[in-house]
C-alpha cells in the first residue's frame, strides 16, 4: 500500500458491484474500505432481484393451486397471507445481508455503514464526520426510482416500498411498462389485487422483440390486468380513508388502495461530491466511464448502474470484479463485454432474450432467416390453461448464424441462459438442428424450430 494514504481503495456503496471489487481487490492484496448508507448487499439483495423473485414464486402459487384440480389434487380452504410471505422473504434477505457483510469482513474490508461523499480528489468524508484518504475511489452507488412530476406524486409508492407494505392493496395502479411495472403486475395481480397499468407510451417492454410483447400484453389481460396506453397522471389526491384518489388523462378519477410508480431508475450521483474531484457526469447525471470504467480522473472508476450503461446485477458484478482485476490484479486492462447480454422479465409468464431482435436484425442484416415455434406446454394443455408459448429464432440469412434467441413461457429464464450460452457461441441454427431434442421438455422446441 501506498503510505500517503489510509486505503488503497475506498468503495463507495455495498451492492453488487461494489461489494465484489472491494472482496476481490482485498483478495488481491489491497487494503479496502466500503461506505454503505443503507444496507450492505445493495438493491439486488434487499430491494430488487432477490425479494422480487421470491414474490414471483409466491405468486406462481395461485396458477398452481388453480390447475392443481386438473391433476387429481383437492385443496380445501386454501388462502393467500401476505404478511407470512413478506416476513420470510424479508427474514432472508437479512439473512443474506449478513453473508454479504461476512464476505467482506472475512476479506478484511472495513465497512462504514453511513453515507461517504468524495471532499477532495483522494478524500472521502463519512457522515459521522470522519475523513479519510485513499488511493484508488470506486463509485458503485447504484440507482434510485425516478418519479414522474405531477400533482400529488408523493403519494406513490415506489419498488423499494412494495415488499414492505402492510397490507396487499385491493386495487392499484402502477405507473411505467418496463420491467418493474410487468413484474409486479404480475405479482400483484396473482395475489389477487386489481391491477391497471398505465404507460404513457403505447408499447410496453420496448427492447424486446415485438411479437414477445404482444404475447405478453394478451396474457396479462386475460389473467385480469388492465392496461392504459399513452396516458399520464393528472393528479394523485389521498382520500380521507387513506386511499387515493387518481386522475389519468385518458379516464375519469378514480379511487384506489395504492400508486406505485415504475418508470426507470435515476443514477445516484447527487450530493456526492463527484465535482471536488473534477469527475464528469452525463445527461443523466451518470457518472462517465470509458471501458475500463474509468472515470476522466485517473484514480476514480464507476460501476453497475451509477454507470446506466446497463442496469442488471451479473453486469455490475461483472465491472466490478474487471475493476480489481486491473486495478489490483496485475492483469492488462479488462473491458466488460456488453454485448449479446442474456436478460428475462420475471413476468407472469417470464419472457427471456438474448440477442438482436427480428426487428434489430431486419435493420442490422439485411438478410435475416426467422424461425418460430408457438405452442401450448403440455402442463397447460392437462391445466386446461389456454395460454400458449413462443419462441422465435431469429439468424443471419446468408450465414445461418443465429443472432438473437426470445422466448416468452414458463421458466424462459432457466432455459434461456443455455441458450445465450450457444448464441455467445456463435452457432448456427445447424448446429441446433444437429442436437438430440430432450423429450417431453419445452425447451426441445429450441431444437425443433421451423
Ligand atoms: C425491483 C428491482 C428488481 C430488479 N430485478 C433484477 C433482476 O431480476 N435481475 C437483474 O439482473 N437485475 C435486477 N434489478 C437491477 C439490479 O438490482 C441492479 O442492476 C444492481 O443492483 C446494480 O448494482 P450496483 O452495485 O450498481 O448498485 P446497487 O446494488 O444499487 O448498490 C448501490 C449501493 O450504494 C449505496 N449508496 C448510494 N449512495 C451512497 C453513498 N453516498 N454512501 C454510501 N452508500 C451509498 C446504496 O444504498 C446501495 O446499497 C432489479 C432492480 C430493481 C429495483
Ligand atoms: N428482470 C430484470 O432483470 C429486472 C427487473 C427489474 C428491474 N431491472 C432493471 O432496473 C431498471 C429499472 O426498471 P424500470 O422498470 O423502472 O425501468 P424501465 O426502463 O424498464 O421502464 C421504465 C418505463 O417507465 C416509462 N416511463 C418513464 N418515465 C415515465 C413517466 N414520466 N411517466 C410514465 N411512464 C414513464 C418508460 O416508458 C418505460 O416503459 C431496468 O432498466 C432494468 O435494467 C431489471
Amino acid at each position: 500500500m501506498s503510505e500517503s494514504y489510509d486505503f488503497d481503495l475506498f468503495t463507495i456503496g455495498a451492492g453488487s458491484g461494489g461489494v465484489r471489487a472491494s472482496r476481490v481487490s482485498a483478495a488481491h492484496g489491497a487494503k479496502v474500505a466500503i461506505a454503505e448508507e443503507h444496507r450492505v448487499g445493495g438493491t439486488c439483495v434487499i430491494r430488487g432481484c432477490v425479494p422480487k423473485k421470491m414474490l414471483v414464486y409466491g405468486a406462481h402459487f395461485a396458477e398452481d393451486l388453480e390447475d392443481c384440480k386438473r391433476f387429481g389434487w383437492e385443496i380445501e380452504g386454501k388462502r393467500f397471507n401476505w404478511q407470512t410471505l413478506r416476513d420470510n422473504v424479508l427474514a432472508d434477505v437479512d439473512r443474506l445481508e449478513g453473508a454479504y457483510t461476512d464476505t467482506l469482513e472475512n476479506h478484511d474490508v472495513t465497512i462504514f455503514h453511513e453515507r461517504a461523499e468524495i471532499t477532495g480528489p483522494h478524500e472521502i468524508t463519512l457522515a459521522s464526520g470522519k475523513v479519510v484518504t485513499a488511493k484508488y475511489i470506486l463509485i458503485a452507488t447504484g440507482a434510485r426510482p425516478q418519479v414522474p412530476t405531477c400533482k400529488g406524486a408523493e403519494h406513490a409508492t415506489t419498488s423499494n416500498e412494495a415488499f414492505h407494505l402492510d397490507k396487499l392493496p385491493e386495487k392499484i395502479i402502477i405507473a411505467g411498462g418496463g420491467y418493474i411495472a410487468n413484474e409486479f403486475a404480475g405479482i400483484f395481480n396473482e395475489f389477487g389485487s386489481k391491477v391497471c397499468l398505465v404507460n404513457r407510451g403505447d408499447q410496453l417492454l420496448r427492447s424486446y422483440d415485438e411479437a414477445l410483447r404482444e404475447r405478453l400484453l394478451l396474457i396479462s389481460m386475460k389473467k385480469g390486468i388492465d392496461f392504459k396506453f399513452n396516458t399520464i397522471f393528472e393528479y394523485i389526491e389521498k382520500t380521507d380513508d387513506g386511499r387515493f384518489k387518481v386522475k389519468l388523462s385518458t379516464c375519469d378519477e378514480e379511487v384506489v388502495d395504492q400508486v406505485m410508480f415504475a418508470t426507470g431508475r435515476k443514477p445516484n450521483t447527487e450530493g456526492l461530491g463527484l465535482d471536488k474531484a473534477g469527475v464528469e457526469l452525463g445527461e443523466k447525471g451518470e457518472v462517465k466511464v470509458d471501458r475500463f470504467s474509468k472515470t476522466n480522473v485517473d484514480h476514480i472508476y464507476a460501476v453497475g448502474d451509477v454507470t446506466d450503461r446497463v442496469q442488471l446485477t451479473p453486469i455490475a458484478i461483472r465491472e466490478g470484479q474487471a475493476f480489481a482485476d486491473t486495478v489490483f490484479g496485475g492483469h492488462d486492462p479488462i473491458a466488460v463485454d456488453h454485448s449479446c447480454i442474456p436478460s428475462a422479465v420475471f413476468s407472469h409468464p417470464p419472457i427471456a432474450a438474448v440477442g438482436m431482435t427480428e426487428g434489430e436484425a431486419k435493420n442490422k442484416l439485411g438478410s435475416v432467416k426467422v424461425y418460430l415455434s408457438d405452442f401450448r406446454p403440455m402442463k397447460n394443455v392437462l391445466a386446461g390453461r389456454d395460454e400458449r408459448s413462443l419462441f422465435k429464432m431469429v439468424c443471419d440469412g446468408d450465414s445461418g448464424k443465429i443472432v438473437g434467441i426470445h422466448m416468452i413461457a414458463p421458466e424462459a429464464a432457466e432455459m434461456m441462459q443455455a441458450a445465450a450460452i450457444a448464441v455467445k457461441a456463435g452457432l448456427t441454427k445447424a448446429d441446433f438442428d444437429a442436437t438430440t431434442a430432450i423429450h417431453p421438455t419445452m425447451a426441445e422446441e429450441l431444437v425443433l424450430m421451423r
